[in-house]
Parts: structure tokens; sequence; C-alpha cells
């Protein structure tokens, strides 16, 4: 059987708050299969944002192991947590954060060529990408020209850019109205499973979360 692209075992992390510590995660053990999409659900405050920025690499302080695709990146120099993040991981957050002076197809292409990637077939990928997420008709918009729905897809088309085995999503519909969240899950579980990336998502939101492989709740600091 292939390692899970995601093996947390034992994972804490506490805060300092006014001379007060917080055990955010008291031990969350989690391990995802490659291709298998998981909702992470759990009400405000709980420490999900905290866990996907402990998988994604993005913060020290952790306790316990987080192994990315059978390396135990929690033993890694910072370059090499740097270099994993880069080569296995595709981000989406709530709020888009394109880049505002390029359109949407640079957008998509920039991370392709960070990776070495010829500009030809980088620009190809993006076009079909986009195309796909129903993006063909909006190429040359900029970020500020498009909708909060299309920036969303434009960001989900660059996190997927680079066919990265896990895409870590934090509330990635979270910025949008109802019936547009729907539509943007719809498509992004779409591409997703398209891709055949695994992918940790974190919600509130219950509906949404049922439509994806698993789910695991967040509470009092580690999984139910
Ligand atoms: N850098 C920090 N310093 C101090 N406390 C922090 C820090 N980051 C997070 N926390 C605390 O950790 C707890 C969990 O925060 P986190 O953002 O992970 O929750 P969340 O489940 O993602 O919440 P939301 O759904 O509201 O985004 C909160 O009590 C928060 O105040």
């Amino acid at each position: 059987m292939s390692d899970p692209v995601v093996k947390l075992s034992g994972l804490t992390r506490s805060f300092e708050q006014g001379g007060v510590r917080i055990d955010v995660l008291r031990g969350v053990n989690l391990a995802i299969q490659p291709g298998e999409i998981v909702a992470l659900l759990g009400p405000s405050g709980s420490g999900k944002s905290t866990m996907l920025q402990a998988v994604g690499l993005l913060e020290g302080g952790f306790g316990g192991t987080i192994e990315i695709d059978g390396t135990d990146a929690s033993a890694l120099p910072s370059d090499g947590r740097t270099e994993l993040r880069r080569t296995h991981m595709g981000f989406v957050y709530q709020f888009h954060h394109l880049l505002p002076d390029f359109n949407a197809e640079e957008n998509v292409i920039l991370p392709q060529l960070v990776r070495g990637v010829d500009r030809g077939e980088a620009e190809e990928r993006a076009r079909e990408l986009l195309s796909s997420l129903g993006l063909s008709g909006r190429l040359n918009h900029r970020p500020s020209q498009l909708s909060g729905g299309e920036q969303q897809r434009v960001a989900v088309a660059r996190a997927l850019a680079n066919s990265p085995q896990l895409v870590l999503a934090d509330e990635p519909t979270g910025n949008l109205d109802e019936a547009t969240a729907d539509k943007v899950l719809d498509q992004f579980l779409a591409l997703v499973r398209g891709e055949g990336s695994a992918a940790l998502v974190a919600t509130h939101n219950e509906r949404l979360a049922s439509q994806m492989d698993r789910v695991v709740r967040l509470h009092e600091g580690t999984l139910d």
C-alpha cells in the first residue's frame, strides 16, 4: 500500500495569550490517503487554521510528527520544508490572494514558472484549468475585474496548477453567498477528483462537508 499523503501523529500546539497558555491542538492523529478528500469541521476557534498551517509546513512550534508522503517534515530544516511544500502542495484560502497586477491566466502560469515549467506548457495548463472552471472568457481579466466566485475559481486553478498531491483549503468558499459557494465547491471537488489530488478542507459548513469523502471534527484539541 502507498504511504499516506499526510500522517499526523500526536500533533500539539499551544499559544500564550496574556500570560495564559492555551492548548489548541492536544494530540491530533490523522492519515489522509492519496486522492482522499477530507472535510475538517469544527467551531470557530477550535484550531482548524492552526492545523492547516501545521500540515502546510507554514509555521513552527508544533509538537508530534507531521509526515508528508512518507517524509518526516518535523525533522527537516526550513529549506527542506519549503521544498516539500512546493513539490507536494497547493493552497486555497478564504480570500483569493491573487496577484492584483496580473490577469487570471498569468496568476495560474506564475507558480508553474517558479517550478521551472516551460512557458508554453504553463500557458496551456492554465487555459485548460481555467476553462474547466468555466473561465475561458476571463483569461485576460485582472482579479479586480472578476466577481468573488470567479476570483475563487482562479485561486482554485492556481492551487492545482502544479498537480499537487495535496490541496489544503481554509474556508475556500467562506466569502461567497450560498448559491455561489455551492457552485464553486462542486467545481473545486470535481477538479481535485479529476486530478487525483488529496485534499484537506476546513469549513464550518456541514452541508459542504457532506460532499467530501470523509469528515473529521476538531473538538477540544483532538479529532473525534
Ligand atoms: N498566533 C497566535 N497567537 C495566539 N493565539 C493564537 C494564534 N493563532 C491562533 N491562536 C488561537 O488558537 C485558537 C484556534 O485558532 P484557529 O484560527 O486555528 O481556529 P479556527 O478553528 O480556524 O477558527 P475560525 O473558524 O474562526 O477560523 C484560537 O483561540 C486563537 O485565538
